[in-house]
C-alpha cells in the first residue's frame, strides 16, 4: 500500500474502444464528428478524467454533470455523454457529445462494454443487507486466500486487489469505477471479487452491466430511512439484486421475516440460511462458543455436511456473516471439503476487517473496541455480544450521523441505555447540523429508555474517550461505536482528520495500559 492512495484503481492497459462502435452498440445520437475517436476509460467526475477517458456528464443534487464538460476536455476527455438536458449544455465545450435518454442508467452498460466486463472470468460475489455487508465480503476474501484463490473486494472501508488498497469514498462505486476496478483486478489474474451493494447503489444504477455469479443477503433492519420512504421500499431496493438481470443464485439468512420473505420473492434460486433453531432452511449455524477475540460454530447443511471453525471476530452475528459467506463459496462451486481443509489447516478463518468491532486494546486493562455500526440493530447485537463476553462494566461512547436518517436517533439512545452500565455521548459527523441538537436526540432516547442511566455529554470525541477510559478498569469494556476504519470526523462540509482507532490506542498509552 502506498502512503497516499490514489482515489481509484484502473486498468494500466486499457484496450482502446471505438466511440462510433460504443453509439451504434447502444443506439446513442452522436452531435460532432466522431470520426475514428476510441476511449480508453470512462468517469463520472471530470476531477478523475485521464486522457483518452469518455467523460458522463449527469445531473446531481447540486449540477448537472454536463457542465464540467470543458474541464473534462481540458483533463484530456474525447467526448462527453450526457442526456438531452447535458447536450445543450455541453454544446459549447468543443467535444462530440454521444446522447442517452438517461446517461446514469446507460452509464453501467457503457462501462461494462469499454471495460470487457463479460469476459471478465472472476467469480462475482454481491452482498446486500442493512448490517454485515462489510464484514461479509472481508470473510470471503480472507477464505478464498486461505484456498489459495487470488482475490479482490470493494467495501465501504476499501477497494482491494491483492495486498494493494485504496480507501472507499462509497460504499459501492460508481459504476464508472466499478468496471474499472474489475478491468484491473483481471489484469492481475484476480478470480474472485466480493461487491458491497448498498440499495443506493442499487437504486442507482452502481452495478448496472454486471450479472454476479452469487448474490448474498444478511438482514434487513431500521436505517436509511432518509433515501427510502418506508422499510418495504428499502426492502424493494435490495430485492433487485435477487433477479436474473443482477444475479444467477443467492444465498439467503432467513433470520427475519424481511429474510424470509426476499427468498420467497426471488427471481432466483435460492440456498437459505438460518442461526434460528425454530426456522428451516437449508444451511443451519449453531454457535458453539463466544469470547472477545472469536466466536466458534458449526455450520451443517443439506446431505449431512459439516464445518466446524471459528472466525476470530467477537458476537454470534460475525459467525453468521462467516457461515453465509462459506455457502456463498459453496454455492459457486468451491467443495466444502476444500473449505475446511484450508480452515483446519490455519486453525479457523484468517480474516481482519478493519474497524468492525476491533479491538485495540491490550492483554491487561479494559477491552476497547472500535465499530462501525452506526444503526439500532447494529448497537443492539454489538452490545449484547460485548455483554457475553464482559464480566465487567460496559461502556458506550457513540454519536449519531448528522444529515442522514434522523428517526433512528431516539432507538439509537435506548438500546445504548438499556445495553450498557455507562453512555457517553459525543460528536460523530455533524455535517450541516447542530451538533448539540443532535446529541439531545440521543440522550431524550436514552433518558425516555432508562431514566436513571449514568449518562454524559461530551461533545468533542477525544475528551469523550477519554473520559469513558477514566471510568473503566481491568475487565470492563469500551465499545465505541461509529467511527470504525474512517479516518475524519465532517463537520460543515470539511473533513477533518480524525482516527478513532489511533486517539483510542495513543489515549490507552496515556493511561498506562498496552495498547
Ligand atoms: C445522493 C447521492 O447519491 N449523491 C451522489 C451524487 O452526488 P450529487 O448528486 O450531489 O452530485 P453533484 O455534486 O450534483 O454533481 C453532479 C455530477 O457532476 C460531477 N461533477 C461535480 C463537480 C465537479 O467538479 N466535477 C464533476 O464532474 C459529479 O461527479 C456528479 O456526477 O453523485 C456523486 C458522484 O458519483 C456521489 O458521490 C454522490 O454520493 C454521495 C456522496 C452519497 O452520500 N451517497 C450516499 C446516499 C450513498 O450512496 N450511500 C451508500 C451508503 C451505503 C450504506 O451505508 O450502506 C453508498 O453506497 O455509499
Ligand atoms: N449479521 C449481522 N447482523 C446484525 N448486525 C451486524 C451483522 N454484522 C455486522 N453487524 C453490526 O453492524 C456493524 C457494521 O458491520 P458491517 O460494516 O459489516 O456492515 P455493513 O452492512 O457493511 O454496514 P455499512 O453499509 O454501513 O458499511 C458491525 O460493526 C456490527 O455492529
Amino acid at each position: 500500500m502506498t502512503g497516499s492512495p490514489p482515489t481509484a484503481l484502473r486498468p494500466q492497459h486499457p484496450a482502446p474502444r471505438s466511440l462510433r462502435s460504443l453509439a451504434e452498440q447502444f443506439g446513442l445520437e452522436v452531435r460532432g464528428e466522431l470520426a475514428d475517436l476510441e476511449a480508453t476509460g470512462v468517469v463520472l467526475s471530470s476531477n478523475t478524467v485521464r486522457p483518452g477517458d469518455l467523460y458522463v456528464g449527469v445531473p446531481g443534487r447540486n449540477a448537472h454533470g454536463a457542465q464540467y464538460t470543458a474541464a473534462a476536455r481540458d483533463a484530456g476527455a474525447v467526448a462527453v455523454l450526457t442526456d438531452a438536458a447535458g447536450a445543450e449544455i455541453a454544446a459549447g465545450a468543443g467535444l462530440p457529445v454521444l446522447v442517452a435518454d438517461d446517461a446514469r442508467a446507460t452509464l453501467g452498460q457503457v462501462a461494462a462494454w469499454i471495460h470487457r466486463t463479460a469476459e471478465n472470468p472472476a467469480t462475482m460475489f454481491a452482498v446486500t443487507g442493512t448490517n454485515g455487508k462489510t464484514s461479509v465480503v472481508y470473510l470471503l476474501y480472507g477464505i478464498l486466500r486461505q484456498l489459495g484463490v487470488t482475490a479482490g473486494l470493494t467495501s465501504t472501508a476499501e477497494r482491494r486487489i491483492g495486498d494493494e488498497a485504496v480507501t472507499s469514498s462509497l460504499t459501492t462505486p460508481e459504476a464508472s469505477e466499478l468496471h474499472a476496478l474489475l478491468a484491473r483486478m483481471r489484469e492481475v489474474d484476480v478470480r474472485a471479487v466480493g461487491i458491497e451493494v448498498s440499495a443506493q447503489a442499487l437504486s442507482r444504477h452502481r452495478v448496472d452491466g454486471l450479472v454476479f455469479d452469487v448474490a448474498g443477503f444478511t438482514n434487513l433492519t431500521h436505517d436509511h430511512l432518509d433515501d427510502y420512504p418506508s422499510m418495504q421500499v428499502y426492502y424493494e431496493a435490495k430485492r433487485d439484486l435477487f433477479e436474473p438481470e443482477r444475479s444467477r443464485r443467492a444465498v439467503v439468512t432467513v433470520d427475519s421475516e424481511w429474510g424470509a420473505r426476499l427468498a420467497a420473492e426471488a427471481g432466483v434460486p435460492v440456498t437459505t440460511l438460518t442461526t434460528r433453531p425454530e426456522i428451516e432452511a437449508d444451511w443451519r449455524i449453531t454457535v458453539l462458543d463466544e469470547q472477545p477475540a472469536h466466536t466458534a460454530f458449526l455450520l451443517e447443511g443439506p446431505g449431512g455436511r459439516r464445518l466446524e471453525t471459528r472466525v476470530p471476530l467477537l458476537g454470534w452475528y460475525m459467525a453468521a456473516n462467516a457461515a453465509l459467506a462459506i455457502v456463498m463459496l459453496v454455492d459457486a462451486g468451491y467443495a466444502l471439503e476444500g473449505i475446511a481443509a484450508a480452515l483446519e489447516r490455519d486453525g479457523g478463518i484468517d480474516a481482519y476487517i478493519p474497524g468492525r468491532a476491533e479491538r485495540i486494546s491490550g492483554e491487561r486493562g479494559p477491552i476497547v473496541y472500535i465499530d462501525y455500526g452506526h444503526s439500532p440493530d447494529a448497537f443492539l447485537q454489538t452490545l449484547d455480544a460485548i455483554r457475553r463476553t464482559t464480566t465487567g462494566r460496559l461502556i458506550m461512547v457513540f454519536g449519531a450521523d448528522g444529515d442522514r436518517d434522523t428517526t433512528k436517533r431516539a432507538d439509537m439512545g435506548a438500546i445504548a441505555a438499556r445495553g450498557a452500565d455507562v453512555v457517553v455521548i459525543t460528536d460523530f459527523h455533524p455535517r450541516w447540523e447542530d451538533p448539540a441538537a443532535i446529541r439531545t436526540a440521543l440522550i431524550d432516547g436514552a433518558r425516555a429508555a432508562v431514566p436513571d442511566r449514568e449518562i454524559h455529554e461530551i461533545a468533542d470525541p477525544r475528551a469523550a474517550f477519554r473520559a469513558a477510559l477514566a471510568l473503566a478498569g481491568d475487565g470492563d469494556a469500551i465499545l465505541y461505536a461509529g467511527p470504525g476504519h474512517e479516518d475524519y470526523h465532517e463537520v460543515k462540509g470539511v473533513k477533518i482528520p480524525y482516527s478513532a482507532r489511533d486517539d483510542a490506542r495513543s489515549a490507552l498509552r496515556e493511561a498506562g495500559w498496552p495498547a
